[in-house]
Formats: structure tokens, C-alpha cells, sequence
């Protein structure tokens, strides 16, 4: 793929604007990216915010394409794959869904079979250019097409590849999820902060900026996290008293359950879409 290549979303909803958004502000050009829905809100609010060419069909918006992302709910994917397999088995994109818990190979099926296809668990941080993306990609796949999706994703984040499928049940309990798992934390702490009497708006601005900070730390610092923790925690001192509650209400025994479950998920809903047609 020499020139830029044209990009159709399809799914105009929090992950495709997540990712759109974050491209445009890397340097992609928005008369190179389409993006489907049916005729809803979401598809004017993305044309409005980010200029991009929108349509209500997605076999026309797939037909656009040298990469079509399918960034649909899993659950409606089937029906979608189905209606642009013939265009796609036609044109020959390169396939790439989002979708949480649907193998290559269910995806394959229901596109016809034969197609280039990479799976790829982002996060919603991509908007801020500062998404964790997983990615695998199946035996069609060329390096050229790899490449092209690798940049696609590193424009948003990081984007790492796994060699095994399995490994995205994984990826996405980790990152797919975890911003959700972080967002609850600084809720928590906004609401024991301000119950303390700081202001909702100093609690969140400070709870925010500690979260980023440590976040920050802990990607350039050369010591490992339990040493940066150890770091806060003067001897005697507060942190000590706080991290002590933590692991005696059994955080990291919740932090694993709430993993686990996270992780199973995706695996009954990758078997329960293979049974699906
Ligand atoms: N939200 C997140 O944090 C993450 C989501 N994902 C995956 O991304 C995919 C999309 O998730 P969200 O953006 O959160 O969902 P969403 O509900 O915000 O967006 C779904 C979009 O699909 C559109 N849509 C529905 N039926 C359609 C059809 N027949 N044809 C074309 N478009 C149709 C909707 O109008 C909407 O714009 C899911 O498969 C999910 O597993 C993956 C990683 C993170
Ligand atoms: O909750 C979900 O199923 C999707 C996948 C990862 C994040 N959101």
C-alpha cells in the first residue's frame, strides 16, 4: 500500500470515533476515511466532528475501501459481515474488526472466507492518542497490509501484536477493559475525597492528575511498581496506612476475579458467535 490508503469504518459509535479522532490528529486525512451506519445520530455527530464522508450503506462504504474496520457491536456482526461479503469478496480489502470475542475464523466465514483479516482489541484512550491495542492477524495477511494497520493503531497508542489468538481474551480483560477499571478507581477516590470536604471539582482535578502522573512514572522509571509504590510509603507514614487497607480487603484477589471474569466472557462470547451460523 504506497499511497494512503482509503479507510471505511463501519460502526459510527464510541470506538470508531475513538479512533478516527485520534488518526485525524496524528495526520490522517479526513477525505481518505468513510464511515456506516444506519441513518442515526451517531453518523452526523461523527460527520460534524470530524469531516469525514459518511453513508448509510455499508456495502457502498465498504466498496471505498483498501481497509474496512467493522466497528459494530459483536452481536449485529454476522448480520453486517453477510450483507458485504459479496462487495468484499469482490474488492479484496483488508478486514480488521474491533469487535470484542469473534475469532478470525468465525469473522472469515461469514465474509466468504479466504479474506485478509486482522483482529484488533483497542481501547477508547486512542482518542487521545493514547491508546493500548492488541492485534493478530490471520495466514492472509501480507506484510505490506500488516504494516498499514500497525501505523494505523501506533497513530492512536501503542499496538502490540500477539502470535496467538488466545492471547486476545487476555489483551482484552487488560486493555480493552481497563480503562473502565480506572475510571472506576478515580470515581472511588472523587467520592472519598470529597466526602473528606474537598471541592468535587479540586478532588477530580487532583485524582486525575495523580493517576496520570503515576501512570507517566511508571512507563519512563526504570524500578518496577511494587519499588514506586514502596517509594510513596514512608515508613510510619499515611500511604502506609492506605495501602496496608487495600491488601487486607483483598484488592489484588478482586483485581484477579474481576480479570477473570473480564477474560471469560470473551471466550463464551467467541463460542457462542462460532455457533452462531
Ligand atoms: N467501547 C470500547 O471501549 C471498546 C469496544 N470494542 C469493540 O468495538 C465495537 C464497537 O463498540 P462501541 O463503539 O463501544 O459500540 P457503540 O454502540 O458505541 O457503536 C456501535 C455502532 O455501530 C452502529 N451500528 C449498529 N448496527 C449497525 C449496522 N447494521 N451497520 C452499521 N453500523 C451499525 C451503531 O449505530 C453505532 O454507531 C464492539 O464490537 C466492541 O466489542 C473494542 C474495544 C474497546
Ligand atoms: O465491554 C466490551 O465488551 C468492550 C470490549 C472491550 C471494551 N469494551
Amino acid at each position: 500500500m504506497s499511497k494512503s490508503p482509503t479507510i471505511s469504518f463501519i460502526g459510527a459509535g464510541n470506538m470508531a470515533s475513538a479512533i478516527i479522532g485520534g488518526m485525524l490528529d496524528s495526520g490522517y486525512q479526513a477525505n481518505d476515511i468513510w464511515v456506516s451506519a444506519p441513518a442515526d445520530d451517531h453518523l452526523q455527530t461523527i460527520r460534524k466532528r470530524f469531516g469525514v464522508s459518511v453513508t448509510t450503506d455499508n456495502r457502498y462504504c465498504a466498496q471505498q475501501a483498501d481497509i474496512v474496520v467493522l466497528a459494530v457491536k459483536p452481536q449485529v456482526m454476522a448480520e453486517v459481515c453477510s450483507d458485504i461479503a459479496p462487495v468484499v469478496q469482490n474488492t479484496r480489502p483488508l478486514m480488521v474488526s474491533i469487535a470484542a470475542g469473534l475469532t478470525v475464523e468465525t469473522l472469515d466465514q461469514w465474509l466468504g472466507g479466504g479474506m485478509p483479516l486482522v483482529r484488533v482489541m483497542p481501547n477508547t484512550p486512542s482518542l487521545v492518542g493514547k491508546g493500548a491495542a492488541g492485534l493478530f492477524a490471520n495466514d492472509q495477511v501480507k506484510t505490506d497490509q500488516k504494516d498499514a494497520v500497525q501505523s494505523m493503531f501506533e497513530s492512536v497508542g501503542t499496538a502490540l501484536w500477539v502470535d496467538d489468538e488466545n492471547l486476545l481474551h487476555g489483551v482484552t480483560a487488560l486493555s480493552g477493559s481497563g480503562p473502565a477499571y480506572f475510571f472506576l478507581m478515580l470515581e472511588a477516590l472523587e467520592e472519598a475525597a470529597t466526602a473528606a470536604g474537598i471541592t468535587p471539582a479540586t478532588a477530580r482535578e487532583l485524582a486525575i492528575q495523580t493517576m496520570a502522573g503515576a501512570a507517566e512514572m511508571a512507563g519512563r522509571s526504570d524500578q518496577d511498581p511494587a519499588q514506586l509504590k514502596r517509594n510513596v510509603m514512608s515508613p510510619g507514614g499515611t500511604t502506609e496506612q492506605a495501602v496496608n487497607t487495600f491488601e487486607e480487603g483483598g484488592l489484588r484477589d478482586l483485581v484477579k476475579k474481576a480479570y477473570g471474569a473480564a477474560f471469560e466472557r470473551s471466550r463464551v462470547m467467541s463460542r457462542e458467535m462460532a455457533d452462531k451460523q
